[in-house]
């Protein structure tokens, strides 16, 4: 299976998610957002961590109008499989491919911390290796961590079994303790903590692997 990482002026989770993939035996890219077009042979996108642009405007509302997220756009419309971790599902979120928007933290304080989560749905391309309920620790690293959606976008979510991940002890303020959410036909995820800084013990747990595996399970199941 091949994935792609996108860079864009201010990732810095981008090596880190290649890491991640590679070290889990799959061929990894890394494309900058100034390309136009994808590699045919892509199959899963990922829009890694940081400070794209530097937060400017709001967290991933200027890397939303980079070139490449046209064709990343059409990749997610044609089916394709796409995760964007912390700074990426800011700007998921930006472009519209998932509902809902991430705010300041409520403490309007960073946080960077080890964090308690609860798997809430199993059975998607992005969960599928974890158990119903488990409950994992991943790392956080945010300042605008805050999601919101409308209780009527809530509804939508909960009964699309949208919601991959809520926080255990709500450090952001997030609606309904979510930290992780897919589109309503399970394509394209995102997720404010950070998997990929969680593949070994040696990072202090490897809860994060299983997003990658779930990945590749899913494709391979697909194909
Ligand atoms: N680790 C990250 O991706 C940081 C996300 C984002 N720029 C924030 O601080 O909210």
């Amino acid at each position: 299976m091949k994935f792609a990482v996108i860079v864009f002026p201010g990732s810095n989770c981008d090596k880190d998610a290649q890491y991640a993939v590679e070290s889990l035996g799959h061929n990894c890219r890394l494309l900058w957002h100034k390309d136009t077009s994808l590699p045919k042979d892509v199959d899963c996108i990922i829009l890694p961590g940081g400070f794209s642009y530097g937060d400017y405007l709001r967290s991933g509302a200027i890397a939303r109008f980079s070139p490449i997220m046209e064709a990343v756009i059409k990749f997610a419309e044609r089916g394709g499989l796409v995760i964007g971790i912390c700074n990426g599902f800011q700007i998921l979120l930006e472009s519209g491919l998932l509902p809902g928007a991430l705010m300041k933290n409520n403490s309007t304080k960073f946080i960077c911390k080890r964090q308690k989560l609860n798997v809430a749905n199993n059975s998607t391309a992005f969960t599928n290796k974890y158990k119903r309920n488990e409950e994992i620790t991943l790392p956080i690293a945010h300042g605008d961590g805050n999601y919101y959606v409308s209780k009527d976008e809530y509804k939508k979510l909960k009964e699309n079994n949208q919601i991959l991940f809520t926080y255990s002890d709500n450090p952001n303020g997030s609606s309904f303790d979510i930290a992780g959410i897919c589109n309503d036909k399970g394509n394209v995820a995102g997720m404010m903590p950070h998997p990929e800084r969680a593949i070994e013990e040696i990072l202090g747990g490897k809860d994060g692997a299983k997003v990658f595996t779930s990945i590749v399970k899913n494709f391979q199941g697909r194909v």
